[in-house]
């Protein structure tokens, strides 16, 4: 793991590859870090470059004070891929990360070619929600909210299972004025209008059991972009690299296949 000084922020990454290859930049969501991509990248070729990083408050990234404003999430990974010379990438964003993908596209084209918008949306929730579950994690913790967003990430399947204790851990070990902070950066963000405008490569990718961001939502968002396919991932919830990774992977490799005609490979 390295740290990227950023002035007003520190972000935590992991950077595998050799910086020739093209390169593939994974973005989490709310209430999870980099370990959601662990299981894809080590299915994915090693020909590729890979950046997997903690937006702030999250994982081992410094936590601003909250609130955050998606300008800072976007402006974060811009100064990252300029810091470590990324241009022409392929950004994966989950969730908030999805969020992110769509701001970076809209500001700097050289640095983002083609764009996975993984359970995610233009919009996400009505302020007054955001609000509240912020208010709930900065009074009580992010352990108050541990059993609903358990039930909204995953399936009833993975919930039983052993599986599900390090991503329980997982969501637990995140600060809670990261979680919050983020929160604000949801509830401020429509990004409707300057998405239709996009004009790239595209893949969204849906859980047949998501609780957050069912597959119409995500139909809806990637349908702004034209040409644009989305993919829907059986028996997964909100995070299909945890619990469906080799499905996960083939789409990404499907869509970097069909993008590498389009011009993201060097
Ligand atoms: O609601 C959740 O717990 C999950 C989520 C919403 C936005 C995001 O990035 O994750």
């Amino acid at each position: 793991m390295q740290r990227a000084d950023l002035g007003d922020v520190q972000i935590n990454y992991v950077i595998e590859g050799s910086d020739t290859a093209p390169t593939l930049v994974f973005a989490q969501g709310l209430g999870c870090d980099l370990r959601i991509w662990k299981q894809v990248v080590e299915r994915l070729p090693k020909s590729l470059r890979i950046l997997r990083y903690d937006m702030r408050g999250h994982g081992q990234s410094s936590c601003p004070e909250p609130p955050y404003r998606m300008g800072n999430l976007v402006r974060d990974s811009e100064r990252l891929l300029d810091h470590l010379n990324i241009r022409d990438s392929l950004f994966v964003g989950h969730g908030l990360g999805g969020m992110v993908a769509q701001g970076l596209a809209i500001k700097r084209l050289d640095q983002i070619r083609a764009m996975v918008l993984s359970n995610t949306a233009a919009k996400l929730g009505m302020v007054d929600m955001w609000e509240t579950r912020s208010a709930q994690v900065l009074g009580h913790g992010v352990s108050a909210l541990e059993q609903d967003t358990m039930k909204r990430w995953f399936t009833r399947a993975f919930l039983k299972s052993n599986e599900i204790a390090p991503w329980r851990d997982m969501f637990l070990s995140q600060p809670e004025n990261g979680y919050a902070g983020s929160c604000a950066a949801i509830a401020g963000t429509d990004f409707y209008t300057p998405t239709s405008g996009l004009r790239l490569p595209a893949l969204g990718i849906a859980g047949t059991e998501d609780g957050v961001t069912p597959a119409d939502l995500v139909r809806e968002t990637v349908g702004l972009i034209p040409g644009s396919d989305v993919a829907i991932v059986r028996r997964a919830g909100h995070l299909p690299s945890v619990e469906q990774p080799d499905t996960y992977t083939q789409l990404l490799m499907e869509f970097i296949d069909r993008t590498g005609h389009l011009g993201i490979a060097r």
